[in-house]
């Protein structure tokens, strides 16, 4: 193990501070070259994908990658904008309001957004930070609901980048927060002010990405997490519970996949002659492909081929007021402690 070697330690130490925003990350392009590349890291990573390694080797590189970056590249090309992924893009603009309200508040901190696949990846963000100096961090996940498959694989890549590093900056790591009463308030927020210009719903889908039950069954906490969310979003709602479901999106496989499925779940709507359903996704905190295209695009179709009459899409919290807010405080009460002002 080579360590970085590095300047001789100065006394006494002056500690600067730096949030770190992480989300999920997006290919740099919308094109199959480097829709493969992301799917080929983000696949092997075996947090994301628990199958004996030499099986899901010749299955990834057999046939995953060989269909997939295609189909997923005109996916991407179909929610692009001029300043790139959705994705990056909230999550940059998240990190730029979270830096001026933490600076408003006193705090005198670097937010740096990161990406666990792509870029701009957790590595080289850690790397501009020590370089700047900072000696804390606080890795704060655009997951508000513990997955191993997405907050422990967030962890393994700061702990891969630490494994290189001679004079480790202090870190801390928040796992979850979907039972943040601010959270749940900016989720609120967000429906409320779409109620208020178009009316209630006959239905309202709280839709989450999925994970394999299997995981749950191993003692995934997510989705116990998920429920919690739903349950206080409904009660601050004041929504009853035949007004509202729960369901999981995103499945990749065959293998059984926490169910309800949201597709099946609009279609059934839509037979079933609901006149409105509005969709949100409450554990995506930034618009992304799995809302602007699956929800937004295919849900619809799926909802309104069936027999539905109206869809709405209820946005993610991207650069709500509220949410900001929220994230400002997840952010203040983690930081405790560590002299920021
Ligand atoms: C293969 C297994 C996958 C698991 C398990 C999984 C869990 C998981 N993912 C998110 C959030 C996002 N996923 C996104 C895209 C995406 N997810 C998978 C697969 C799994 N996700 C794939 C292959 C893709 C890429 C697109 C595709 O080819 O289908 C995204 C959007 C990224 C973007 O660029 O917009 C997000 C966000 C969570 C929260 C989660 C577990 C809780
Ligand atoms: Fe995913
Ligand atoms: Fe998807």
């Amino acid at each position: 193990m080579l360590f970085r070697p590095e300047p001789p330690a100065v006394f006494p130490a002056d500690e600067r501070t730096a949030v770190l925003w992480c989300n999920l990350g997006s290919p740099d392009e919308p094109t199959a070259r480097a829709v493969r590349i992301y799917l080929a890291d983000f696949l092997s990573d075996p947090r994301v994908v628990e199958i004996p390694k030499l099986v899901w080797s010749l299955i990834l590189h057999g046939i995953i990658l060989r269909t997939r970056p295609a189909k997923s590249a005109a996916k991407y090309a179909s929610v692009w904008t001029p300043d790139g992924s959705p994705l990056k893009t909230w999550t940059r603009k998240q990190a730029v309001m979270l830096s001026g309200w933490l600076g408003e508040r006193g705090h005198r901190v670097t937010v740096r957004e990161a990406m666990r696949y792509a870029n701009p990846s957790i590595a080289s963000q850690l790397d501009a930070l020590k370089a700047e100096g900072v000696t804390r961090v606080l890795v704060l996940q655009a997951y508000p609901q513990y997955s191993a498959t997405t907050t422990a694989s967030m962890i393994d890549a700061v702990n891969d980048w630490s494994r290189r590093v001679r004079r480790l900056p202090e870190f801390r790591f928040v796992n979850q927060y979907h039972d943040d009463p601010h959270y749940i308030d900016a989720l609120a927020a967000s429906v409320m002010a779409h109620w208020k210009h178009h009316g209630r719903p006959d239905q309202l889908v709280m839709s989450f990405h999925g994970i394999p039950a299997r995981n749950v069954q191993l003692g995934d906490p997510y989705q116990a997490q998920c429920l919690e969310t739903a349950r206080l979003l409904a009660e601050r709602l004041q929504l009853p519970i035949d007004r509202y479901r729960v369901t999981f999106q995103s499945r990749f496989g065959r293998a059984k996949w926490l169910e309800p499925y949201t597709e099946p779940t609009l279609r059934a709507l839509g037979a079933a002659g609901a006149a409105r359903v509005d969709v949100m996704c409450p554990g995506f905190p930034a618009d992304c492909l799995e809302t602007l295209e699956e929800i937004a695009m295919e849900g619809r179709d799926a909802f309104l081929h069936a027999g539905g009459k109206e869809f709405h899409y209820i946005p993610a919290l991207n650069d709500g007021n509220a949410w900001i807010t929220a994230l400002c405080g997840i952010a203040e009460r983690h930081l405790s402690g560590w002299k920021t002002r």
